[in-house]
């Protein structure tokens, strides 16, 4: 055998004998391709799952919590788009000044804003009569806002028993009587749009919210319950998950605020409202599940998504592709609150002892 003929004959007994050598990588071109494929197919069904468009221009858009604030910010921004308003309130001079400011978005003349003052939380019968006669005047309800809430931050022993009830009528049935009011007219018409005002606190439990959390937590559960029954009749539920944002219910809540509460918050920055607005009213009228402000909005809606409906390819795949990663930054954040509230109790040891020294 010349040397030619024994190289060759010992390259063909390599590639005849080592061809598996190269399974690994045919293997991952394979899977690579199927998952190819599953992400194409995904996309082609995707107009399947995703919500038939809204227009907000000429449709009736009622606000809950529409003279102040977040509310007063989303009322504002609809209008800039067409809609017709009915703001709903207590207080009857903060809902009329709210209206004066609404109409200075005007882009036709033919745009009307309604005040209604009535407490969304204390008497379903009133608050189904208050709808009625907006519809009456403006027509069906085409996007409802529960906007109206308050909020409580204490440490769990400060707060008193009754407030725990109070919150739950307010942030909670106050969401669930305006929706109930309306929802028999949108499913007859085929359409809707809802929209929950929870809040970050609706997404993490944190310190000084005990009161407050479940109240915005429970907001989550009927909105997944609701959307499971009304998309069949084109109808979708959104909920907004707002930051800490400079309006006048957070002054309020931060009189009472504990030290750790405000030290753990500011870990994010505070909004202004105009700018939490626009996005809760774009996902509103997209027909998004989920609507968060900023990138630890972003990662604490991944994070807590759970069973909750998905409204795009897109969406699900950012969150199963993100979920793991946003979990490890999470228990680093976990951790630095721990040490906040560690950090604050013993200082306030420290300053017993020291006023028990003087004393
Ligand atoms: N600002 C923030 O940092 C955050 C706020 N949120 C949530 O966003 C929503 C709006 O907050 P924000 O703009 O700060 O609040 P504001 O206190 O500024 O405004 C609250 C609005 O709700 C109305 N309202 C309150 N209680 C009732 C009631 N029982 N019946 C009818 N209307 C009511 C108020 O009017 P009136 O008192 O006249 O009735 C007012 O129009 C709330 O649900 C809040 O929990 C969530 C996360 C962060
Ligand atoms: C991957 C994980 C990221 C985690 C980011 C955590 C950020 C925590 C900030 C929490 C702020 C709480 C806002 C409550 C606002 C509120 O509802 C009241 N102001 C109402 O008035």
């Amino acid at each position: 055998m010349s040397s030619e003929e024994l190289s060759s004959s010992i390259t063909d007994w390599f590639f005849f004998n080592s061809w598996w050598l190269l399974l690994p990588f045919v293997m991952l071109l394979v899977i690579a391709a199927f998952i190819v494929a599953f992400v194409l197919l995904l996309y082609m069904i995707s107009p399947l799952i995703s919500p038939k468009p809204f227009k907000l221009n000429g449709a009736h858009v009622v606000v809950t919590g529409g003279s102040s604030g977040i509310g007063k910010s989303i009322a504002m921004e609809c209008y800039r788009q067409g809609a017709f308003i009915t703001l709903v309130a207590r207080d009857e001079t903060k809902l009329v000044l709210a209206k004066k400011e609404v109409e200075k978005c005007a882009i036709n003349d033919k745009q009307v804003v309604l005040c209604i003052s009535v407490d969304v939380s204390s008497d379903y019968g009133q608050v189904e009569s208050v709808i009625k006669q907006a519809q009456e005047k403006l027509g069906p309800v085409d996007m409802l806002v529960n906007c109206a809430g308050t909020s409580i931050a204490g440490k769990f022993e400060d707060v008193d028993m009754d407030r725990f009830k109070k919150i739950m009528e307010v942030n909670f049935l106050g969401s669930v009587y305006p929706t109930r009011a309306v929802i028999t007219t949108m499913k007859e018409r085929r359409m809707g749009r809802i929209m929950f005002v929870s809040s970050q606190a609706g997404q993490i439990g944190l310190f000084g919210y005990t009161a407050y959390s479940p109240s915005k937590f429970a907001l989550r559960g009927l909105a997944e319950s609701l959307q499971m029954e009304m998309k069949p009749y084109n109808i979708y539920v959104t909920v907004a998950y707002p930051p800490d944002t400079d309006t006048p219910g957070f002054a309020e809540e931060n009189k009472t605020k504990p030290l750790e509460t405000r030290l753990i918050s500011e870990t994010a920055a505070v909004c202004q409202p105009d700018q939490v607005a626009k996005i809760f009213v774009k996902d509103t009228v997209q027909g998004n599940f989920n609507s968060s402000v900023g990138p630890d909005g972003y990662m604490l809606s991944a994070l807590t998504c759970g069973m909750s409906p998905v409204t795009s390819i897109t969406e699900g795949l950012q969150q199963i592709v993100t979920m793991g990663l946003f979990r490890t930054i999470a228990l680093f954040y976990l951790c630095s609150f721990d040490s906040i509230v560690r950090r604050c109790m013993i200082q306030r040891e420290q300053t017993k002892a020291a006023d028990n020294k003087k004393e």
